[in-house]
C-alpha cells in the first residue's frame, strides 16, 4: 500500500517514511546536521541550479523537517506545507509572501497579540496597513474591503475569545474579489478543522500547541494548496528570512503528531465536561466553547469543526484581582501561556498572551480583565473539577469577607 493511505489517522503514523531506506528504523532518523556532503563539486552545481534533487543545506530542506511537512500537508487537505521555528515565523513568512509596500490585509476582529504586533511593525516600516472585521456578514465584510487588499487573515476559534469566523463565507467573498485567505488554525488542529476545504488559500499552525501537545517545542507550519507557490515561498521568504525548525525539534514533532487524533478527542471530551461543571459555578459569567449551544456562532462552529477542542474561556465575576486571586489559588492546572499540552493550563489575556495591544483595541476584541482562558489538558477531568472548584471556594471565602 506504499505511502497511500485512505485515513488521516494512518498518515499521521505513517506517511512519509519507509523504514527500509533507514536500516530498518522503526523510528524516523533524527539528521542532526546543519548541512549535506556532496560526492563532487559537480554535483553541488547541479543541485544549486536545480539540475538535480537532493540535499544542500538544512536550512534549504532536511530529512527529518521533511517527513513533518509531509504529513502536515496531508492532515490539513493542502498539496504542501513549510515547517518554522515557530507559529510568528510561520505568520510573518505568509504575510511578507503575500503583501508589497501599499497593500492591505483585512482581519478578523481578534488575533494573537504578537500577530497584532507584527501587523504595527509592517504598518510602521512597510506602509502594509491593516483594519479589523467581525466576519459577521457579507456586505460588512465587502464594506472593508478597499482597492489595496490582498488577503483575508483570520483566526477561528479566536484567540482568546472563541469566537468563530465562518469560513464558508469569508472563503467565497476571497474568492469573489480575488483576494488571498490565510487561516491560522492552531485552535483547533487538522483533525478538526481544515480551512483549505472552504476556501482557504494558506492555514497555519503554531506547531507549539497541539501539533507537539508535549510542551517542549516552539515551532511553526504553514500549509498551502499550490504546490508552485510553496516552491516559491520556500525557496524566496523562508530560505532568505531564514525562519526554519531545527531538525531535532521536527524530529519531536514527529513524535507528538502521531497521537495528535486521539488527543484531540480527549481535549475535547474533557473541555464540554468542564463547560458543564463551569455552568454550574457562581462565580462564572459568560462561557465561550464553539459546541455549546450557548455559544453565538454554535451553529457555523458545528458546520466547519468535528469536535469543540481543549480551549475555554470565561469571565469571572469581578475585575482583575479576583481573577489574579482564582489563577493563585489552583493547585493542579497551572499558570502558564500557550496551549495544546497535556497539562491544563489558565492564562489572562489581558495581561499576558493579549497585553501587547492597546487597552481599547484589546476591549473591541471582548478580552476584559475579567476574562480567563483555560487550555483543557489530558489528565482525569475529575481532578481538574476538584480543582476549579476548591479555587472558586477560596475566591468567595476571600472576597466574603472584604465584601465582592
Ligand atoms: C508569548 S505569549 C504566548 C503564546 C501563545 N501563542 C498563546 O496564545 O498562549
Amino acid at each position: 500500500m506504499g505511502n497511500k493511505f485512505i485515513k488521516k489517522e494512518t498518515a499521521v503514523v505513517h506517511k512519509g517514511y519507509d523504514s527500509s531506506q533507514h536500516h530498518d528504523s522503526l523510528s524516523i532518523p533524527l539528521y542532526q546536521t546543519s548541512t549535506f556532503a556532496f560526492s563532487s563539486a559537480e554535483q553541488g552545481e547541479r543541485r544549486f541550479a536545480g539540475e538535480e534533487t537532493g540535499n544542500i543545506y538544512s536550512r534549504l530542506g532536511n530529512p527529518t523537517v521533511r517527513v513533518v511537512e509531509e504529513r502536515m500537508a496531508e492532515l490539513e487537505n493542502g498539496q504542501s506545507a513549510l515547517a518554522f521555528g515557530s507559529g510568528m515565523a510561520a505568520v510573518s513568512a505568509v504575510l511578507i509572501h503575500v503583501t508589497k509596500t501599499g497593500d492591505h490585509i483585512l482581519c478578523s476582529r481578534g488575533i494573537y497579540g504578537c500577530t497584532f504586533g507584527l501587523l504595527e511593525i509592517m504598518q510602521e516600516k512597510y506602509n502594509i496597513s491593516h483594519s479589523f472585521n467581525a466576519m459577521a456578514t457579507e456586505q460588512d465584510i465587502e464594506a472593508s474591503i478597499r482597492p489595496e487588499t490582498v488577503c483575508i487573515y483570520v483566526e477561528t476559534p479566536i484567540n482568546p475569545t472563541m469566537e468563530i469566523v465562518d469560513l464558508e463565507l469569508v472563503g467565497k467573498i476571497a474568492q469573489k474579489h480575488g483576494l488571498k485567505l490565510i487561516v491560522d488554525n492552531t485552535f483547533s488542529s487538522p483533525f478538526l478543522q481544515n480551512p483549505i476545504d472552504f476556501g482557504a488559500d494558506y492555514v497555519l499552525h503554531s506547531a507549539t500547541k497541539y501539533i507537539n501537545g508535549h510542551g517542549d517545542v516552539i515551532a511553526g507550519v504553514l500549509i498551502g494548496k499550490d504546490v508552485e507557490d510553496m516552491i516559491n515561498l520556500r525557496m524566496t521568504v523562508q530560505k532568505d528570512f531564514g525562519g526554519i525548525i531545527s531538525p531535532f525539534d521536527a524530529w519531536l514533532l514527529i513524535r507528538g503528531m502521531k497521537t495528535l487524533h486521539v488527543r484531540m478527542d480527549r481535549h475535547s471530551e474533557n473541555a464540554e465536561k468542564l463547560v458543564t461543571f463551569l455552568k454550574s459555578e457562581p462565580l462564572v459569567k459568560e462561557i465561550s466553547y464553539p459546541f455549546d449551544p450557548s455559544h453565538p456562532q454554535y451553529e457555523i462552529a458545528k458546520k466547519q469543526m468535528k469536535a469543540g477542542g481543549g480551549l475555554v474561556s470565561f469571565n469571572i465575576q469581578g475585575g482583575k484581582e479576583v481573577a489574579q486571586y482564582f489563577m493563585n489559588e489552583l493547585e493542579l492546572i497551572k499558570i502558564a501561556v500557550s496551549l495544546g499540552d497535556a497539562e491544563t493550563l489558565i492564562q489572562h489575556p489581558a495581561t499576558m498572551t493579549h497585553s501587547v495591544i492597546p487597552e481599547l483595541e484589546r476591549e473591541k476584541m471582548g478580552i476584559t480583565h475579567s476574562l480567563l482562558r483555560l487550555s483543557v489538558g489530558l489528565e482525569h477531568v475529575d481532578d481538574l473539577m476538584a480543582d476549579l472548584k476548591q479555587a472558586f471556594i477560596k475566591v468567595e471565602t476571600h472576597f466574603a469577607k472584604t465584601s465582592m
